[in-house]
């Protein structure tokens, strides 16, 4: 296929042209009135640049080390479920195409591959994201199976107690079609189980099995059964960030799970600051929501992300061309933040400064200080 794809927002309009509504929704929507799905990007357009000048920028660096492995730029994939309602090879293909990036990808526990099957596409970083269900045992397989297959680190989503309202999922009555499943759970609970009070089987089935009861105790807990670090993801206030350092998690993503649980949340990229803050250093804080361009990328650095994960835009390109497609994501993205390094004059990722960007606020300070 000759496509000319030149950035990452293009893949999402072929793959609407491609996939069933159904699908398509399931992937591309937010919940509720899509307030924070807009805000995730509207918030990176009114984050200004401040380049640096007459900077030799013949050698750019964006290599970097998240929790101690070393990667080949600070972006990464996001756990996103079901890639193969997009693509028939699924997880595998986003595998392969983070591995051939030399980057992290994290999956989801709600994947269409299995863990073994991934880990047996070869060598890549992974971590495995973890629901907690009610069956406790439940979690330490998973939890087991993920030492065991070589992944690195537990994600701990704690965004989601309950399923946000997708009112699209509703409408078309959404179901994952019979020949794909929740590959990881397979044997390990009655997938078929699920009070049907919703039109959306996802949500259906999200409320049957999560445990609502999570809370920051089983986060000691999940940590007291495995050798491997816990990173949280959902973090969105300073005061859940100190709380996950008490806890002693090792890591923190900043994420409004793309927009699709809590309608009406911050966008990730305009919580960021306070997480860092509240954080100071002492864990890395990573960021995803919104991500489609590499200046986005440098915005969340400059902020004090230590990496951000992509979200829709893999199993977008998946759906369009497979693993090419997502390979392609991941090169555009490091090219265009290798660009926006030139053009602001950094060479590394350690050179990037709070001082590059300017947000509102910071227009606001400067605002009321010229007033004094
Ligand atoms: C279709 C879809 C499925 C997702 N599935 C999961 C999941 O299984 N586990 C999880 O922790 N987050 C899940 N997420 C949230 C993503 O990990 C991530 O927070 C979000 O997609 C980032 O925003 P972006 O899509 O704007 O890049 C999902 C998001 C989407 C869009
Ligand atoms: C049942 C959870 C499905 C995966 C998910 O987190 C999402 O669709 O956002």
């Amino acid at each position: 296929m000759s496509l000319e794809v030149v950035n990452v927002d293009e893949y999402e309009l072929l793959a609407k042209a491609k996939m069933s509504k159904m699908a398509f929704d399931y992937f591309a929507r937010g919940s509720e009135d899509q307030v924070s799905l807009r805000e995730n990007r509207e918030a990176f357009s009114r984050i200004r640049l401040r380049p640096r000048i007459l900077v030799d920028v013949s050698n750019i660096d964006v290599a970097t080390s998240v929790m101690g492995f070393k990667i080949s730029m600070p972006i990464m994939v996001a756990p996103t479920a079901h890639h193969k309602l997009a693509h028939p090879e699924g997880e595998l293909a986003t595998a392969r195409a983070a591995s051939a990036a030399d980057t992290l990808m994290i999956l989801s526990s709600s994947a269409n591959c299995s863990m073994e099957e991934v880990a047996a596409t070869g060598p890549g970083v992974r971590f495995f994201q973890l629901y907690v269900y009610k069956d406790r045992n439940i979690t330490i397989t998973l939890v087991r199976r993920a030492e065991q297959f070589g992944f690195k680190a537990i994600v701990l989503t704690v965004d989601t107690p309950r399923l946000g309202r997708r009112e699209a999922d509703i409408k078309n009555r959404f179901k994952l079609p019979s020949h794909l499943v929740y590959k990881n759970l397979e044997g390990l609970m009655n997938l078929e189980q699920m009070d049907k009070s919703s039109h959306s089987e996802l949500a259906s089935w999200a409320d049957s099995h999560f445990d609502r009861s999570l809370n920051w105790k089983d986060v000691e807990w999940l940590q007291s059964i495995t050798h491997l670090p816990v990173l949280v993801k959902g973090i969105l206030t300073a005061e859940d960030a100190s709380l996950a350092l008490q806890a002693g998690v090792k890591g923190i993503i900043v994420s409004n799970h793309g927009a699709r649980q809590l309608d009406h949340v911050p966008a990730t990229i305009s919580v960021l600051e306070e997480v860092v803050y509240a954080v100071r250093g002492r864990v890395p804080v990573f960021l995803d929501g919104g991500i489609r361009r590499g200046s986005d990328v440098f915005k969340a650095l400059a902020l004090g992300a230590s990496g951000v994960f992509v979200g829709r835009p893999v199993p977008y390109a998946l759906a369009v061309d497979g693993e090419a497609g997502a390979t392609k994501v991941l090169q555009m993205l490091r090219d265009e933040f290798e660009l926006t390094m030139a053009l602001i004059g950094v060479r590394s990722v350690k050179e990037i400064r709070r001082q590059h960007v300017l947000t509102e606020q910071d227009s606001m300070k400067l605002a009321l200080i010229s007033k004094l």
